[in-house]
């Protein structure tokens, strides 16, 4: 059988592919929005979100959080409202493509010949967004109600670090009124049986460092110049880097969220091969576990490498995320409780992990809100802002019956001392 193209079925483009279900559908619809950075159209998403809220009855709150970004929230409201809401969020921005290295138009969501759907987002984290979606029509269309409200927040620009997104949110007056008890948001795929949540995030911290030196003739050897104190950071950084990749190499019980990766991802300076630099930069990706003591131990090495490697050395950050809230995965902890036990009645495996990368989670944990990571993705390679980024419809379709157990689960958890 050949893949569904068009995803159109043959009956026109966009239309209900015959047979197949709904949910699926829906999905490939999202999946066709292209709300891809750098200028993702989020017009189109806040359309079709507003057909959705219609569609379930529920009604939707927008907040521009900067100009041409907007959160949207619809609200499930509980029979008992005054107690902690629970937050199923998702970003509806996704990452950049190299279309040349597709099997298919990144934006056409192809479903091959074994159900597998080919787009960008299709893991990150469309799926979760739809999911979501559909669990809620379906409790609604059971007659069920929840004690607590259940809001679904969609959120622009998580893929460039969420400043005009929910980092800034979370600070308005609107977000506290939602009056947030536990929060869900995406994690990521597991290739084998079992399913990670994610329960903390490791802290990014994006920096340059500046090396200043003497300049001259290409000819000479002049003292102290630029490039033999970027040497010496370079070496720094890169050694350390070297450490910690051993370190993950031979610890069993060690996964990527457990350790810190530097990668050093952009060089700058020079203007002439006969010239030698009066400065250059060096910037350098740290992903840091929230084990490690951020301003006492880490950035007191970074000092004392750029002190080792010359006169005037400095530094900046562009990212320097410093919260390092974890949630709680006690069993003593009702929410953890609840989220386990109902993953374990549906025969789940869970394995509890750092998040290697930075998501919105962080600005949740980070105003002292318990979130966990998780994208129902079993039997799934990680692809995210990976080529040929795919999910297989079953297990797309699997992943929605869980939240279906999961969201009233949690949103039937009895009062907590947090209600009062
Ligand atoms: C630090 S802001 C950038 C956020 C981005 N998130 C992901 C999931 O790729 C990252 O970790 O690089
Ligand atoms: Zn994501
Ligand atoms: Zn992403």
């Amino acid at each position: 059988m050949l893949p569904d193209k068009d995803g159109s079925g043959g009956c026109g483009g966009g239309q209900a592919t015959s047979g197949e279900d709904p949910s699926v559908n829906l999905f490939r619809e999202y999946l066709r929005l292209r709300t891809v950075h750098p200028e993702p159209d989020y017009d189109a998403a806040l359309r079709f979100l507003d057909r959705i809220a219609e569609e379930l009855g529920l009604p939707m709150k927008k907040i521009e959080v900067c100009p041409g970004r907007v959160v949207s929230i619809m609200t499930w409201q509980g029979t008992n409202p005054a107690l902690k809401s629970i937050l199923l969020n998702s970003h509806t921005d996704v990452v950049p493509v190299y279309q040349e290295h597709w099997k298919y138009d990144a934006f056409a969501a192809v479903k091959d010949a074994e159900g597998n759907i080919y787009a960008r987002g299709t893991q990150d984290m469309k799926c979760v967004t739809i999911q979501y979606i559909q669990a809620i029509r379906r409790l609604k269309a059971e007659g069920r109600e929840c004690m607590r409200t259940i809001h679904l927040m969609f959120v622009p620009d998580e893929e460039v670090g969420g400043h005009k997104g929910m980092e800034t949110f979370v600070k308005l007056p609107e977000f506290q009124k939602l009056n947030i008890g536990f929060a869900l948001d995406e994690g990521l795929a597991n290739p084998g049986e079992a399913f990670t949540v994610f329960y903390g995030e490791r802290n990014p911290w994006w920096i340059t460092v500046h090396c200043p030196g003497s300049p001259g003739h290409g000819s000479r050897f002049v003292e102290n110049t630029a490039a033999e104190k970027l040497r010496s950071i370079i070496n720094s950084f890169l050694d350390f880097r070297e450490k910690e990749k051993h370190r993950l190499n031979t610890s069993e019980c060690f996964t990527l969220g457990d350790v810190t990766t530097v990668n050093m991802t952009m060089v700058k300076g020079g203007v002439a091969y006969n010239v030698i630099p009066a400065e250059m930069d060096v910037s350098f990706d740290l992903r840091i576990p929230p084990t490690v003591n951020l301003q006492v131990c880490f950035e007191e090495q970074i000092k004392k490498w750029c002190k080792e490697a010359g006169e005037g050395i400095t530094y900046e950050f562009a990212q320097k995320h410093m919260n390092q809230n974890l949630t709680s995965t006690d069993d003593s902890d009702p929410w953890w409780k609840t989220f386990s036990t109902t993953c374990k009645a549906m025969n789940m495996t869970l394995e509890k992990e750092i998040f290697p990368a930075a998501t919105d989670s962080r600005f949740i944990r980070a105003v002292g809100l318990p979130a966990i990571g998780f994208s129902p993705m079993n039997r799934t390679p990680i692809l995210l802002h990976d080529h040929n980024e795919y999910l297989n419809e079953q297990v797309f379709l699997k992943g929605i019956q869980v939240y279906e157990n999961l969201v009233p689960a949690l949103a039937n958890v009895p009062a907590l001392p947090c209600d009062t």
